[in-house]
């Protein structure tokens, strides 16, 4: 169960100002090697319920075989569209495999990939489902010219997507509330902000994961700080239960609340914690209205970015 307590002690202890990060942007080859792929899909169900024996399993299966047979793949950025600050999901396949000769020889292709994010701005936005982070991170595209990237609507997108291979395993977890391999997320994330040229992000519902949040940081940029959106849970419940009146979504329902409360909890909010401990993290409240919330976001960005368009 998530505890308010918890995140409002541990909150407390986080350093309020933000390290602007000077470490050197450590790209490595982005090359997952099966194994990987095989511990990503291991561990991201190893927390949850074993997988049916099902679609969802039969996909993970696939992917890890596919992986094995083919040796290594590579993030492909192809045919990713960003429509203005929407994400639209890529139409080819997020995964191309690629047969890597040497997986420590960096490809020309990750050369230039780490070339064109070398200036990128990213700004993690986490905080439980329902928080209001989606709400905030309109009004910060709208203000201050970020590209806003919600994991959640990338991985729904690509669900949809006719002909994804993920389509099926991307549906269970988000029912489930499960946390998706992070091979698929940061796939997606990275090929949206390559294809859109721009170089400042706000990254709004990933990390979900430690394991996440450093392979993020290793393979394809470090943040600058993470946002962190405070809300207690009973406010987060009547949000997200009035949001499911009409928005479609197949996790806001009682059962599926539940489970992403849980694993915000234990999973997610570690993810807080580590930033924090790092000083990298602002926290705001986000009990008040959305107005109120926004002029603290306001406060910050105009502090840290000396720009109010
Ligand atoms: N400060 C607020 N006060 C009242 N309602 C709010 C506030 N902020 C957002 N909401 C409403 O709460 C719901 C959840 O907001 P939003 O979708 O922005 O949250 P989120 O953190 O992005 O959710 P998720 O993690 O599920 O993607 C929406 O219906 C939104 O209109
Ligand atoms: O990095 C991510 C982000 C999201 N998910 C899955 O999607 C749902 C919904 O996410 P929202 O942020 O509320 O839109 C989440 O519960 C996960 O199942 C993910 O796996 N990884």
């Amino acid at each position: 169960m998530f505890s308010s307590m918890r995140a409002s002690s541990s909150a407390a202890s986080m350093a309020r100002r933000v390290m602007v990060s000077s470490a050197a942007q450590t790209q490595s080859c982005r090359m997952f090697s099966a194994s990987t792929i095989q511990r990503a899909a291991a561990s991201s169900t190893s927390s949850s319920p074993s997988p049916k024996k099902g679609s969802n399993w039969l996909t993970v299966t696939a992917l890890t075989a596919l992986a094995a047979t083919s040796g290594y793949y590579l993030f492909s950025p192809v045919d990713a569209k960003p429509v203005a600050n929407k994400t639209v999901a890529p139409s080819t396949p997020i995964l191309s495999p690629l047969k890597a000769e040497k997986p420590s020889v960096p490809s020309i292709v990750d050369a230039d990939k780490k070339k064109s994010l070398e200036k990128t701005t990213v700004i993690f936005v986490l905080g439980g489902p329902g928080a209001g982070k989606g709400t905030q991170c309109a009004n910060l595209v709208r203000d201050f010219g970020f590209i806003h990237l919600s994991a959640g609507d990338l991985l729904r997108a690509e669900q949809e997507r006719p002909g994804s291979q993920y389509g099926e395993l991307i549906k269970t977890y988000i029912k489930e509330g499960k946390i998706v391999p992070m091979e698929v997320t940061i796939a997606l994330l990275e090929n949206e902000m390559l294809a859109s040229g721009q170089d400042r992000f706000l990254i709004d519902g990933f990390p979900r994961k430690m394991d996440q949040a450093l392979k993020f940081e290793e393979a394809v940029v470090p943040s600058k700080f993470t946002l962190y959106f405070e809300c207690p849970e009973e406010v987060m419940l009547k949000r997200l239960m009035k949001r499911g009146e009409t928005s479609g979504r197949a996790d806001d329902n009682i059962e599926s609340i539940t489970k992403r409360f849980r694993v915000f909890t234990q999973t997610s909010f570690p993810v807080i914690e580590h930033y924090g401990n790092l000083g990298k993290v602002h926290k705001v409240s986000c009990v008040d209205a959305p107005e109120v919330v926004y002029a603290n976001v306001k406060m910050i960005f105009n502090e840290l970015f000396h720009e109010n368009k």
